[in-house]
């Protein structure tokens, strides 16, 4: 049993890493009460006992409404979940739930590697029966849980009916879902915007400057936009909070942990120093070598995104790669062309 009797939440959050523990603190603002899924037994103990998550999110102080459990079976009785595990694990924990038939909103932002599959595919073959959103936009972990104010896409592949059911569940007075019906565009701008952001920490990194980091970011878009609408996402989602509002975040801030994996490169570090030792996830890392593959695939160019594979590879050192995106031949500015 989640929760004290009378009080038993009616939604629940899997993954207690910095988003999910993040998204649980926010719903818990008004007092509702919340369940929240950890991988970890002694995770669950600090948070239902101490009232913190120091290994994800240190610095917040957890509400009482949020009861912490590594039962995925009990989470399975609640009508809405916000799914938080990393990308690369979203198909192996939920298939602990394969017949899980309520309001399943991902909150990951990534591709799964191998497969090349967007997180709502992945979701459709693991639990066919669940009624799949995609929640994303500019969001860090530590300013929703400080209760700061910031607004998301909230795509449902129930279109009206289930975002009537779902708006009032997730909304809270400073965190603001927008609807959009647009499940792949919604997907598409986390997952490229994490690649990208990597790109924008190695140009800090490499001190190229601040009109450098403009450049990247529009021309990152452009990049995001041809394989967006390939894939079949709409032009404005791309442009909004999902797609360009993520970008411009996560481009623009050392919180981002894809950006400072990037600041970390493009200061000299190797990829496999870079990488190791972190127990938070740099989804974009993952993200990378699979999105060039479906970009090549279709024919995309995503010089960005491949200058990033090689970078994680540790092909080439940053300054090369760099030097050899600046010698590309002259263009049009087209997006798409
Ligand atoms: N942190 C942030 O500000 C935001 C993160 N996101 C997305 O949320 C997703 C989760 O990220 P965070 O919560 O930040 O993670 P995190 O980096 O804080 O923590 C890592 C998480 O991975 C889990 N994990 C590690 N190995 C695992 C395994 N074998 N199976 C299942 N889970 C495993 C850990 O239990 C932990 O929950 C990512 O896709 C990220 O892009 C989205 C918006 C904001
Ligand atoms: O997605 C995020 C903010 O919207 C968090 O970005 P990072 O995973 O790069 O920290």
């Amino acid at each position: 049993m989640i929760g004290a009797p009378g009080t038993a939440p009616a939604i629940g959050v899997i993954g207690a890493g910095a988003w999910g523990t993040a998204l649980a603190q926010m719903l818990a603002s008004d007092g509702r009460p919340v369940a929240l899924w950890a991988r970890e037994e002694s995770l669950v103990a600090t948070i239902n006992h101490e009232r913190r998550n120091p290994t994800y999110l240190p610095g917040a102080e957890l509400a009482e409404t949020i009861t912490a459990t590594t039962d995925l079976a009990t989470m399975a009785t609640l009508p809405v979940l916000l799914w938080v595990t990393p990308a690369q694990f979203l198909g192996q924990v939920l298939s602990g739930l394969p017949d899980y038939a309520g309001d399943l909103v991902l909150c990951a932002k990534g591709i799964e590697a191998g497969s090349g599959r967007l997180m709502a595919e992945v979701a459709h073959a693991a639990a066919p029966a669940a009624h799949v959103a995609v929640l994303s936009g500019p969001t860090f972990a530590h300013e929703v849980a400080a209760g700061l104010p910031t607004a998301v896409t909230l795509a449902c592949s129930g279109g009206e009916t289930q975002w009537q059911r779902l708006a009032p569940a997730v909304a809270r007075p400073t965190f603001r879902p927008y609807y959009s019906a647009d499940v792949i565009g919604a997907e598409i701008g986390g997952a490229v915007k994490n690649v990208l952001a990597i790109a924008c920490g190695v140009v800090d990194g490499l001190g190229l400057g601040q009109n450098a980091r403009a450049a990247l970011i529009s021309r990152g878009f452009a990049e995001m936009q041809r394989f967006g609408l390939a894939m079949g996402a709409q032009a404005e989602t791309l442009a909004g909070l999902s797609g360009l509002g993520d970008l411009v975040l996560t481009c623009s801030s050392a919180s981002s942990r894809n950006f400072s994996l990037g600041k970390a490169l493009g200061e000299g570090q190797s990829a496999s120093e870079a990488l190791s030792g972190r127990n938070t996830v740099a989804e974009g890392a993952y993200t990378a070598p699979v999105l060039a593959d479906l970009a090549r695939q279709k024919e995309i160019a995503m010089p960005l995104v491949d200058a990033v594979v090689t970078l994680v590879r540790g092909q080439a050192p940053a300054r090369d790669v760099v030097a050899s995106l600046l010698a590309r031949p002259l263009r049009a500015e087209r997006p798409l062309g």
